[in-house]
């Protein structure tokens, strides 16, 4: 293996700030550890210099590298200089454990009790309240923020960290911020000349008790962004004081360790952008001399040569998906006994998002004297974490990446490289506490062949969530809306044509009633409407558990070593008509038990995942109420009214039994496989419906449960009027 160190900070920098000396006013409540600690940080010495960009500018673009303290320091940076009394500091994360694990470690920063001054919100958690200042969310729950509060009034800032991932969400989030600043300073401006009017129409000074702004400047600087009031004729005059919303501007953040900073400025009104010299402790790098056959294979032989060859420190190990990492847990617990006897315990500990949050959580855990924890890491470690004890990263350079066809409809999955950012990025989870060491399990030379950054989300996904979101805030125009990088017109296209066959566009393509209903509801589309169908056919309680049932990837064991005896116990939960119906099944029995964990282990069901699915179902129930929907109701045993609903939800996932036994999909005419998890693997049914068709292998189907063939044209009869032809001869 040859060495190369860490590529030092960029050379281009705009602003390299000089050490300033700590301003009293900051950081009253913090104990000294923690003031040291961030004292010690690149970003500290510039805190002056960003806070004045900050102020001065409505966008700006931080690029500092991995570790150097933007996402946990900024915000406490403008809280402190006093510039969130009147608005919130949203920061937003491509995921929900890095939200969560943020908020955790700047909550103990800056001395809140965790979900007041500092908090976060993710999809089904919230540990935030009123008072919160500092909010760490996921950019998806911005988005459902902006549907409840279309100007973002609650917040000062909005910090879109890790923008380099280019999310969808992230994306679209781009583009609705833009518009959100650009009313919002509109809206200053009139205020402020509405104010001016009435003063000068006045012989004696301000009227303090009807007009006085909230700040002692009568009229703010762009720069300050103090706030002014808004003109709501709704209220009274003599309400009006208690009543009025202020309104200030509404100011941008975008921060990454490796963006293409001039991009981003560009496509935000040439916003400043600002980089930040410096990093914590250097990482050196190491690449495989030549290229290895089996990376699995590489990343196995490197980490036990870590183990045994190198000093203290843990290990994280960067796999493309759940497989890859429990198939390596495995290899690697085996070997555990025949360490020599002389080595430090070995602890394994995988991460990955369909793995339940108290799981995840695990990573973070302090690893006990003697023993080094090695963490198996999809890309949710790639970004923004800080894993107390990491020194040693290892990285196969795979993901898996998602893609979708927009002709066809079909999502695919698929292993591929990952990009030269990505790679910096998993580098620079080692090397935040101490020294830290990259093996990059590939050659120097493939690094030099990687894509530069990995291709936006929004270029590679289906639309319909998205675009459902940008209609219920209020942006019809979703062809003409301001992408960062426009999506392919087929792919919009395809997403309003599915929106309206579920219903939630009228002729028009706007909003329609049951579209806004459907937008309320943290789930995607085809979800939304199983939902709203489910309160026609009176089967609520059942829809909701199925749902909550598969947010959850795994919830059956099938451990290597007892196949048969983990196929036996499911059998036990086994429903003739497929999946959703065995899931029921599933439920029921573990709320007889009233989810004993012993039970779950002896049936080989996911515990944890199963105490996921119970919030989740918890958390859908209580949208349900709050929009007057009823979540008990419930259809007894007329199981059918179950797949009925679902199908109203997944009509363009049904597929038709052909004579040679395989099935073709009845949108795009596709032969699909049902999956070898699938309840139904291997049998012959009239129709089938499906959650999910992918691409990884061939084209498989999962979540597959059967229906009647003539329940498909009703479920969607706008979308079957006009393509009859798909239902070969209506058999
Ligand atoms: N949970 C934690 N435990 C221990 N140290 C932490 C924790 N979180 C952050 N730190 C320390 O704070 C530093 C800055 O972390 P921060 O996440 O703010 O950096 P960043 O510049 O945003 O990095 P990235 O670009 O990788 O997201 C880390 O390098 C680490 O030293």
């Amino acid at each position: 293996m040859s060495t190369k160190e860490h590529p030092a900070q960029p050379s281009n920098e705009t602003v390299t700030a000089a050490p300033q000396k700590p301003k009293k006013k900051w950081g009253p409540t913090l104990t000294p550890k923690h003031q040291t600690e961030r004292q010690q940080l690149p970003i500290y010495q510039a805190r002056d210099a960003i806070v004045h960009a900050i102020k001065r500018n409505p966008t700006v673009i931080i690029v500092g590298e991995t570790g150097s303290g933007k996402t946990t320091q900024i915000p406490q940076f403008l809280l402190e200089a006093d510039l969130a009394q009147f608005g919130a500091i949203a920061v937003t994360q491509p995921r929900r454990v890095a939200a969560t694990s943020l908020a955790r470690r700047v909550a103990e920063e800056a001395g809140s009790r965790l979900g007041h001054r500092v908090g976060y919100t993710v999809r089904f958690d919230d540990m935030s309240c009123p008072a919160t200042k500092i909010k760490y969310l996921t950019d998806g729950m911005l988005m459902r923020e902006i549907l409840a509060d279309p100007l973002l009034h609650r917040y000062n800032y909005v910090i879109l960290d890790e923008a380099h991932e280019r999310t969808l969400r992230t994306d679209v989030l781009f583009g609705m911020l833009k518009q959100i600043q650009k009313e919002r300073a509109r809206m200053v401006q009139v205020n402020r000349a509405e104010w001016q009017k009435s003063h000068s129409d006045k012989p004696t000074g301000p009227d303090t008790t009807e007009k006085q702004l909230p700040d002692s400047d009568p009229a703010p600087t762009n720069g300050d962004n103090q706030a002014t009031e808004t003109n709501d004729t709704s209220v009274s005059t003599s309400d009006k004081r208690s009543k009025r919303k202020f309104v200030n501007e509404l100011k941008i953040v975008v921060m990454s360790a490796t963006l293409d900073a001039e991009r981003f400025s560009e496509y935000f009104d040439h916003a400043r952008i600002l980089y930040v010299a410096g990093r914590q402790y250097p990482v050196r790098i190491f690449n495989a001399v030549e290229p290895q056959n089996d990376y699995l294979d590489a990343a196995l032989v490197t980490s036990l040569q870590i183990h045994t060859e190198q000093g203290p420190g843990d290990i994280l190990l960067f796999l493309s998906g759940q497989e890859e990492i429990e198939s390596l847990e495995k290899l690697l617990l085996d070997q555990r006994s025949q360490l020599p006897p002389n080595s430090m315990d070995l602890l394994v500990c995988p991460i990955y998002a369909a793995l339940p949050a108290a799981q995840q959580a695990k990573v973070f855990n302090p690893t006990p004297p003697n023993a080094r924890k090695i963490i198996l890491a999809t890309n949710i470690a790639e970004t923004s974490l800080t894993i107390p004890g990491i020194r040693y990263v290892v990285d196969t350079g795979v993901h898996k990446i998602r893609g979708y066809s927009s002709r066809i409809g079909i999502e695919s999955l698929l292993v591929a490289p990952v990009s030269k950012s990505a790679a910096r990025q998993r580098a620079g989870r080692a090397g935040r506490e101490a020294m830290g060491y990259c093996y990059r399990l590939y050659t120097e030379d493939t690094f030099d062949e990687l894509e530069e950054d990995t291709v936006p989300e929004i270029l590679r996904c289906n639309l319909a969530a998205a675009t459902l979101q940008l209609k219920a805030s209020g942006i019809d125009d979703v062809l003409g809306f301001d992408y960062m990088d426009r999506p392919p017109k087929v792919a919009m296209l395809r997403a309003l044509e599915q929106l309206y066959a579920l219903g939630a566009l009228d002729d028009q393509g706007k909003l329609s009633k049951l579209g806004r209903w459907m937008a309320e509801f943290p789930l995607d589309p085809s979800y939304a409407k199983v939902l709203h169908a489910s309160q026609e056919l009176g089967c609520t309680t059942e829809v909701i558990d199925v749902i909550a049932l598969f947010s959850i990837d795994t919830l059956f064991f099938m451990p290597f070593d007892k196949r048969e005896e983990a196929a036996e116990a499911r059998r036990k939960f086994m429903h003739g008509d497929g999946d959703h119906l065995t899931y029921l099944n599933l439920q029921k029995a573990y709320m007889e038990v009233k989810g004993d964990s012993s039970w779950c282990h002896d049936h080989f069901v996911n515990g944890r995942g199963m105490r996921h699915v119970q919030d989740v179902r918890k958390q859908i129930r209580q949208v349900c109420q709050r929009m007057g929907v009823n979540p008990n109701a419930s259809c007894g045993t007329d199981f059918d009214k179950v797949l009925q609903c679902f199908i109203r939800g997944f009509f363009n996932h049904t597929a038709l039994l052909q004579p040679d036994g395989s099935y073709k999909s009845v949108v795009g005419s596709q032969i699909v496989h049902i999956h070898p998890s699938s309840s139904l693997f291997g049998q012959r049914r009239e129709a089938i419906f499906y959650n999910e068709l992918i691409f990884t292998s061939k084209l498989y189907i999962r979540g597959v449960s059967a229906i009647q063939a003539n329940w498909i044209p009703e479920a969607a009869p706008r979308y079957f009027q006009q393509k009859s032809h798909m239902l070969p001869s209506q058999s």
